[in-house]
């Protein structure tokens, strides 16, 4: 799913649930959206469903080798895992297995970590009207005068200039870091800067979700939601190293899908906060849960109302 259809999926559902006037649930809205595997039903064995996935993923990879051979090359990923581009390979040519297993993990990494940051990040605007405000006076900044106060979808292009958006996705990530905690362990014995010693037998944990809520590390209002920590003076977004700002990961292993997940996550937002009000249901209690991603425990309980007729 391109990120234009991301945006453009969510407009048919929420003008559905909008003009029915009942409850949803946006993150279960999300999920659906971010990951469409309707052919991958619950009911099947975990065999079956590895065998569906390494025959659907050999075949596009038995396709892309065709098209590479007879000269067709186009600008996806997958190209440029198989040609050996730099920027996502380390710039070696890929091995099938390890293809197909990049091509798994793209799209499971998509769909879980992107809907538990869309889902965050919304209940964090609904609850911070003035924050919600902010954004929208940016979108409006951008949204050309003779399409403005009318329906309207997000594009890729139409984002680059959202640094308010960037900056309180950004913000969200660093509260609600959707991998809460992460292990590492030493290849040899080693010694941490704090003077602990380690070795090959240890797993070291640590918690993003803390870190991102350290004072030490993000200073006095750290528990605040506050996009503006992430805007320079001059109005572009504050780089933070990706040892500080753990929500990508760090290192050799970082995420390698950063900026298709920002333009997708401000194509949503802007989509949303353009087109659609959303009230909080009264008592609904939001609470993350226990788990190696950080979702809602009892989702994100909505009413979705049109902003334009
Ligand atoms: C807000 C959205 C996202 C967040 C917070 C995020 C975060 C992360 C984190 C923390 C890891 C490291 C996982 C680990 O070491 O266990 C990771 C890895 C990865 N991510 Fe993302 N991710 C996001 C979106 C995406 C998207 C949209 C894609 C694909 C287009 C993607 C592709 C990957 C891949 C392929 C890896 C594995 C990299 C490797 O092991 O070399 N991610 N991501």
């Amino acid at each position: 799913m391109t990120t234009q259809k991301l945006a453009k999926g969510l407009t048919p559902v929420l003008n559905h649930v909008a003009s029915k006037g009942v409850v949803v649930d946006m993150q279960d809205v999300f999920q659906r959206l971010t990951f469409d595997t309707t052919w991958f039903g619950k009911e099947k064995k975990l065999k079956q469903a590895w065998e569906t996935l390494d025959d659907v993923i050999t075949g596009l990879i038995a396709r892309k080798r065709k098209d590479l051979s007879d000269g067709v090359v186009s600008k996806d990923m997958l190209t440029c895992l198989m040609t050996g581009q730099q920027s996502y390979s380390g710039g070696f040519k890929q091995d099938d297995k390890f293809l197909r297993d990049t091509i798994l993990n793209l799209m499971i990494a998509r769909r879980d970590m992107t809907s538990s940051s869309l889902t965050w990040f919304l209940w964090l605007i609904v609850t911070h009207p003035r924050i919600e405000e902010k954004i929208r006076e940016e979108i409006n900044a951008v949204v050309p005068e003779s399409e403005l106060g009318k329906p309207r979808v997000f594009e890729a292009e139409d984002t680059n200039k959202l640094v308010y958006l960037h900056a309180a996705f950004c913000e969200a990530l660093r509260l609600y870091p959707p991998v809460p905690f992460q292990h590492k362990a030493p290849i040899k014995p080693d010694s941490l800067p704090s003077g602990h010693r380690v070795d090959p037998n240890m797993k070291i944990m640590f918690s993003l979700y803390s870190m991102g809520r350290m004072e030490t590390i993000w200073g006095e209002d750290s528990c605040e939601f506050k996009p503006e920590r992430w805007i320079t003076d001059k109005n572009m977004i504050r780089h933070e190293p990706s040892y500080k700002f753990l929500s990508f990961n760090a290192g050799p292993r970082t995420c390698i899908g950063r900026q298709v997940a920002f333009t997708q996550m401000k194509t949503v937002g802007a989509t949303i906060f353009h087109n659609y009000n959303f009230e909080m249901i009264k008592c609904h209690i939001v609470a993350p849960n226990v788990s190696i991603i950080l979702y809602m425990k009892h989702g994100l309980k909505v009413r979705v109302t049109p902003r334009w007729p």
